[in-house]
């Protein structure tokens, strides 16, 4: 039997005052495989936790199959728990690793046909007699899986259960889990700060923040339709661009979004959301640009819905199937306040030593000057090894200042560029965010139904 679980309204504190789970509503449908996502300390273990049981909800109501469970004792809840510490035995071999819960279980029951079953559908039949301290780190984790699915529980909690492992393991054991947990139709909640992770593994995602639900969607509609900066900035590779801008909608001429020295020009007919943003006439907002939304071409070939703008290359980053350029468009970081801790100090690229002020300065010079302009776009670390310094998604200095460029533009190896060039930019409209200075989305207009099956 496998198990719906609903959260309705749940708050939890540890200490008075402080909700580090605050009013979270969610429906997990029996079957489901649903990933918490959020950066450290925004209460997902905490989520996972008052599921289970080990954790006390203050207010609201855990429904398991529709009934209420906020006082039902862990072991009536039937749900089997993988921590990211592995949390094996140290005394027993993985065949009594595996077996423990079910010799727990039914005390007279021989657990050794389910524990060669488990061994065998995880391919750790050969580890069985071995101890903990005798496994790699990928082959632990294994066992401990394999103790939390012998059970044949009616649900699976896993906290962050590869990220003690390297990042080839985890790649692979994150399609072992995939398709185990498909096979066993068991429903799943599985939290990471790792949103590469969620988006592989999730039929949904939800992403919190601050202990508060900011989307649940599929990884498709949490990509494609964001609800507000913070989702559109945590999810995506390459990290979006956000930059200020600014509406303009002259009553006698074409509305355009001004990015500092240049603007995007609205194509005409204005399209509905483009219409319902002239409200914001005047004002400033934040214009999201994922990578891939803007091209290197020049104005001949723009299709139907792409506005022009130019950028100068200050840095490219060779990735083998594809090349990230950074440019410079003139244009600022997005302003917006209160978003959390930055992300840890990041190498800027290396680059040629050239005449004039040295690299250090200019640094200084921008970081100044961005700083001097309101506090720029930081966010949570991702903690993500696969993010390392340096690269695309972690190019934040400690100031928060994002490092060369204000854009990054995804293409294809073939595009020869380099530092210094001018070159010609489309962008296509349709797929630009505009949020508001509180973060929220407005363009396309938030009421707009996720339709992504195309
Ligand atoms: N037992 C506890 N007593 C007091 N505070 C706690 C306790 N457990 C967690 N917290 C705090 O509650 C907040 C949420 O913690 P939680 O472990 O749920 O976050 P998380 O999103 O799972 O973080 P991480 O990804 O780092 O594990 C944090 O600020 C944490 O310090």
């Amino acid at each position: 039997m496998t198990r719906a679980i609903s959260l309705h309204d749940v708050s939890k504190s540890y200490t008075r005052g402080t909700r580090v789970v605050d009013g979270l509503s969610l429906d997990i449908a029996p079957g489901e495989f649903l990933v918490l996502l959020g950066p450290s300390g925004c209460g997902k273990s905490t989520v996972l936790r008052m599921i289970a049981g080990l954790e006390e909800i203050d207010e609201g109501e855990l429904l398991l199959d529709g009934e209420r469970a906020n006082d039902w004792q862990p072991a009536a809840r039937d749900i089997a728990m993988v921590f990211q510490n592995f949390a094996l035995y140290p005394s027993m071999t993985s065949r009594d690793n595996i077996g423990f819960p079910l010799r727990i279980e039914d005390r007279g029951a021989d657990p050794g046909p389910r524990v060669t079953a488990t061994a065998r559908m995880l391919g750790v039949e050969d580890l069985l007699d071995r101890y903990p301290s005798q496994l790699s780190g990928g082959e632990r984790q294994r066992i401990a899986m394999g103790r939390a699915i012998a059970r044949h529980a009616s649900a699976f909690l896993m906290d962050e259960p590869l990220s003690n492992l390297d990042a080839k393991l985890r790649n692979r054991l994150r399609a072992e889990i995939a398709q185990l947990t498909r096979e066993l139709g068991v429903t799943t909640v599985y939290v990471t700060h790792d949103q590469a992770e969620a988006m592989s593994l999730g039929d949904r995602v939800a992403v919190l923040r601050g202990g508060v639900l900011q989307q649940v969607g599929t990884p498709r509609e949490v990509y494609a339709l964001p609800r507000n900066v913070f989702v559109a900035a945590f999810i995506g590779v390459p990290r979006i661009n956000l930059l200020q801008g600014v509406v303009r909608a002259p009553l006698d001429g074409a509305m355009t979004i001004g990015l500092g020295k240049q603007a995007l020009r609205l194509p005409e007919p204005l399209s509905l959301d483009h219409r319902l943003l002239r409200v914001q006439q005047g004002r400033e907002v934040i214009v999201g640009l994922r990578s891939e939304v803007v091209r290197i071409a020049d104005r001949d070939s723009a299709r139907p819905g792409e506005a022009l703008i130019t950028g100068l290359v200050e840095h490219v980053e060779f990735q083998g199937h594809e090349i990230l350029v950074h440019f410079n468009t003139g244009s600022r970081p997005a302003v917006v306040p209160e978003l959390e801790a930055p992300r840890p100090a990041a190498r800027p690229p290396r680059r040629r030593r050239r005449e004039g002020p040295g690299m250090l300065d200019r640094l200084r010079g921008r970081a100044g000057a961005a700083l001097r302009a309101g506090p720029v776009v930081v966010l949570e670390d991702l903690e993500d090894p696969e993010d390392p310094p340096g690269s695309p998604a972690s190019d934040t200095a400690p100031s928060g200042v994002r490092l060369p460029g204000d854009l990054v533009v995804r293409t294809t190896p073939d595009v020869r560029l380099h530092h210094g060039m001018q070159v010609p930019l489309l962008v296509d409209l349709d797929r630009v965010f505009v949020f508001d200075q509180d973060g929220d989305r407005i363009c396309p207009s938030p009421d707009r139904l996720p339709d992504l099956d195309a």
